[in-house]
């Protein structure tokens, strides 16, 4: 069995390759990153360290690693031959990586097994995402008998890594990959690694409305108090405090939602609230606030929950008062995202600049208190 991973970044080394590799499975790795791929062509193998509680290391090996900018002809063969292709490279590089994908499922021999498509991206259904973009640029009628899609849920905090590690990758020691079992009809590969169920979206919105939604407050917050490591945000009195008071909101529409157990849900916040605090990862705040005008978007982890419970009459104070304001406030340097976000309030008028950072509708219920929180940052930027 084969497979080809997009991303050869941090998912992808330390987590969905590494689970690949530990099944048996042939792993080629595709990355626009020149210096990265030649230094996988190069190597032999790289080591996952995982560090926390249970340290331990873990060689990966055998791969390949093609330029998907560079070297088109080997891509499309290595796709063409493949039974799994996964993406790790963000939910906004999918349609990027989309008429490679397209163009390595064409090549394949009519007869030959269906590929499974699974997009690891932190985004609700980023599979259908990459499936709508591979669609459009699929020459041909008969997409559906080379390949299906199936969504996922990933989560293993791995942080930028250390100039000097090399290809070596340090990561904590959970990981959870849940993939919607249903697409593969059962005929599921075997990748001990993978939890299948055959409901995602409440395990998607439950990873990313509690530990993404928290992890971002925590980030911008920490940001705000000049705090430069997330283990050290989260050991602020004043962050934690906050950070609390929106899980306590998301929870409260999980819960409501998709029926999860009050003390089920309790538990599972206050074990990510535990690896947050995992001073043997080096995350930072600025790599987990990265990004700030996908994370205020409507359908990720701030606006999403909050315009829900908005909509069933709960309150969403704490993520509008806590997180959407300091993501707001967020204004570290190299951050393409920061810029335009700082731009957007520094140009428009106030409803403009609401609409355009949240998506959301004037009727909204949610609208008039981001509104506010949106002016009030908007009266900083002008004063400033
Ligand atoms: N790091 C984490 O803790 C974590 C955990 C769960 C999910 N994720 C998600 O995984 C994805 C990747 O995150 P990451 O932290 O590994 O980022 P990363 O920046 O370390 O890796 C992304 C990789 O994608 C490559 N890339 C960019 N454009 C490409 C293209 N057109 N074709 C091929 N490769 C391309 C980059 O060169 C880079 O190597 C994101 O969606 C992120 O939200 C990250
Ligand atoms: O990758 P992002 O920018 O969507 O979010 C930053 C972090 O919250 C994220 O990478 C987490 O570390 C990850 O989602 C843990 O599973």
């Amino acid at each position: 069995m084969k497979a080809v991973h997009f991303g050869a970044g941090n998912i992808g080394r330390g987590f969905v390759g590494l689970l690949l590799h530990e099944a048996g499975i042939e792993l080629v790795f595709a990355d626009v990153s020149e210096g990265l791929i030649s230094a996988l062509q190069q190597a032999d193998s790289y080591t996952v360290h995982q560090v926390g509680e249970n340290p331990k290391d873990t060689v990966v090996d055998g791969f390949r690693a093609v330029n998907s900018a560079q070297d088109p002809q080997t891509l499309t063969e290595e796709i063409a031959s493949a039974d799994i292709v996964t993406t790790a490279v963000g939910v906004h590089i999918l349609k990027f990586v989309a008429p490679a994908i397209a163009a390595g499922l064409a090549a394949r021999p009519a007869g030959s097994s269906r590929v499974a498509v699974m997009a690891c991206e932190n985004a609700i259904n980023g599979t259908d995402v990459l499936e709508e973009e591979i669609r459009k640029n699929y020459e041909g009628d008969d997409l559906d008998e080379k390949a299906f899609f199936s969504n996922t849920a990933v989560d293993r905090i791995v942080p930028a890594q250390a100039a000097d590690a090399g290809l070596d990758v340090t990561v904590e020691e959970f990981y959870e990959w849940a993939v919607d079992r249903t697409p593969f009809g059962g005929d599921e590969p075997d990748v001990p690694g993978i939890t299948w169920v055959d409901d995602l979206a409440p395990y998607i919105e439950r990873k990313l409305f509690t530990l993404n939604t928290g992890h971002a407050t925590t980030a911008w917050l920490g940001w705000a108090a000049g705090i430069e490591k997330i283990s050290d945000a989260i050991a602020d009195p004043s962050v934690l405090e906050t950070v609390e008071a929106v899980l306590a909101e998301t929870s409260a529409l999980l819960v409501a939602k998709h029926g999860f157990d009050e003390a089920t849900q309790r538990a599972y916040k206050e074990k990510i609230l535990k690896r947050f605090t995992n001073a043997a990862l080096p995350d930072t705040v600025e790599r987990v606030g990265r990004g700030p005008i996908r994370k205020l978007s409507r359908h990720d982890r701030v606006i999403a929950p909050a315009a829900e419970l908005a909509e069933r009459g709960m309150s969403a104070e704490a993520l509008v008062c806590g997180s959407l304001a300091a993501a707001l406030r967020f204004t570290p340097e190299g951050d393409p995202e920061v810029t335009q976000l700082q731009e957007i309030l520094a140009g428009s008028d106030a409803d403009a600049a609401t609409t355009e950072i949240t998506g959301l509708a004037s009727d909204h219920p949610l609208y008039p208190s981001v509104r506010e929180a949106v002016v009030a940052r908007m009266a900083e930027v002008a004063g400033s």
